[in-house]
Formats: C-alpha cells, structure tokens, sequence
C-alpha cells in the first residue's frame, strides 16, 4: 500500500530526528517539506510568529484547531510552562495517528490533548466533557471557512475570558476574508495583523492576532 505524504513526514522524523527533543522534530519536519514535498505546516518564519505570542500569553489552557502533523502542536507544547495543556482538534483521523506519534516522538505527549473530531462539535464540549473553564490561546489553522463560525461559537460557549488571544494562520494565503471581517470590525477583539511569508515559500502571507477585550 502506498505511503502518503503524512506518512513520509513521520517517518523522516524518526528516522533523522532525536526522540523527545521537539526543536529537532520541528527541523526535520522543515527540512523535509522545504526539500523534498510541500506541506501546509505552520513553518519556521511564522512559526517564530507563534513562539512569541505563545510565550506573550504563556497560557494554562490552549486550544489548536487543525492538527494536520502535529507541527505547530509541537511547537506550541514545547514553550507551555508545567501544568499548562495544549488541546489539538483534528477530524481526519489518518492525521490524528500521525500527530499522536509526533507528539510522543517529541516527547510532548503529556502537554498535548488530541480531541478527534470536527471542530464545531469538539468545541461546544469542551467545558463539561474537557473540564475547560475559558481559553488563554486559541490557534486556528483548519479550514480557513471555518475560523469566523468557530470564533462565534467560541464566544456562545463562554469559552473567552477578557484577554483570550486567537491567533490565525493564513490570513492572506488561502486567505480567511469573513474571519478578517469579523474581527476587525468587532469592537470585543483588539486586532494586529503580522505579515510573513507562506510556508516554504516565497509568496505573501500573514497571521493575525484577536485579542477578545470580553
Ligand atoms: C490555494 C491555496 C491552497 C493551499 C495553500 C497552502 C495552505 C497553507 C496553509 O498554512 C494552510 O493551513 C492551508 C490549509 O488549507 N489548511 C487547512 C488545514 C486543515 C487541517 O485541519 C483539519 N481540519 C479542517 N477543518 C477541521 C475542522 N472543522 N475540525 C477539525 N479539523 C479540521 C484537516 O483535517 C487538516 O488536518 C493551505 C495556499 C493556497
Ligand atoms: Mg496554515
């Protein structure tokens, strides 16, 4: 049976990177997909982006919606302070079990909650079944038509506290118009836009931070 593209980026890390030391996963994963094939990780320049923002939050509870490889799962794991948790939702379950053994590869796997399934059903449960009270980081990088309904439904569940920080993924390549809409014209969210470059790339693109002012 042949591989897919997920499946030969995992097995380049276990076979070029150093079992739970996440920055040489994270290296690896951009050596492979600037050298050998293409993928839609988050990458090392606006992965840098993420570092920051992370670190600037220093979250107890983060959400990532769209796992894909585990790549900015990892990147984010490995910057939470102890106790703090990362919760992954991803509904492609072939992704799922590649992430999974990202995660424990890196070592990150006990900072990292992987939550199968799609994201408009994962997220009215996180409070009763995830035990969630509100989100200090929420990073979208799913389904680009996804991140403004799931943004709404984020604020109906009561999931954003004053201060919550989302931080979107691609809003200029493949762009998310409505989500950009939404939350610059929305008195709730303090909005700064970061431009970069798409992942591997030379073509423009851009993350955005929403900060929700509750
Ligand atoms: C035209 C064009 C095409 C592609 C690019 C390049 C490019 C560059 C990028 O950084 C990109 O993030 C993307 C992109 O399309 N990302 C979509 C990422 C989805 C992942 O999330 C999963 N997922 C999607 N919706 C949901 C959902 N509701 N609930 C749970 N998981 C979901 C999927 O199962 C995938 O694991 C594309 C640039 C330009
Ligand atoms: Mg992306």
């Amino acid at each position: 049976m042949n591989q897919t593209k997920e499946q030969r980026i995992l097995n380049f890390v276990l076979q070029n990177a150093v079992r739970g030391d996440p920055c040489s996963v994270l290296d690896a994963i951009d050596k492979y997909c600037s050298e050998k094939e293409w993928a839609m990780n988050v990458g090392n320049e606006k992965g840098v982006i993420l570092d920051k923002t992370v670190e600037e939050v220093s979250p107890s509870v983060a959400l990532e919606l769209g796992t894909y490889c585990g790549y900015s799962g990892v990147r984010i794991a490995r910057l939470l302070k102890a106790g703090a948790r990362l919760l992954t939702v991803e509904f492609n379950p072939e992704f799922a079990a590649i992430a999974k053994q990202m995660f424990e590869f890196a070592g990150v796997q006990d900072k990292v909650r992987l939550l199968e399934g799609p994201s408009e059903e994962i997220i009215p449960q996180l409070k009763k079944k995830y035990e969630v009270d509100t989100l200090d980081f929420v990073f979208l990088d799913h389904w680009k038509d996804r991140y403004a309904p799931d943004t709404i439904l984020l604020q109906e569940c009561n999931l954003l506290r004053k201060g919550s920080v989302l931080l979107a993924d691609n809003v200029i390549i493949p762009g998310t118009p409505e989500f950009l809409n939404y939350v610059r014209n929305n008195s709730h969210f303090q909005c700064t836009n970061y431009p970069s470059h798409l992942e591997y790339m030379k073509a423009a693109d851009a993350m955005e931070k929403a900060v929700f002012l509750g």
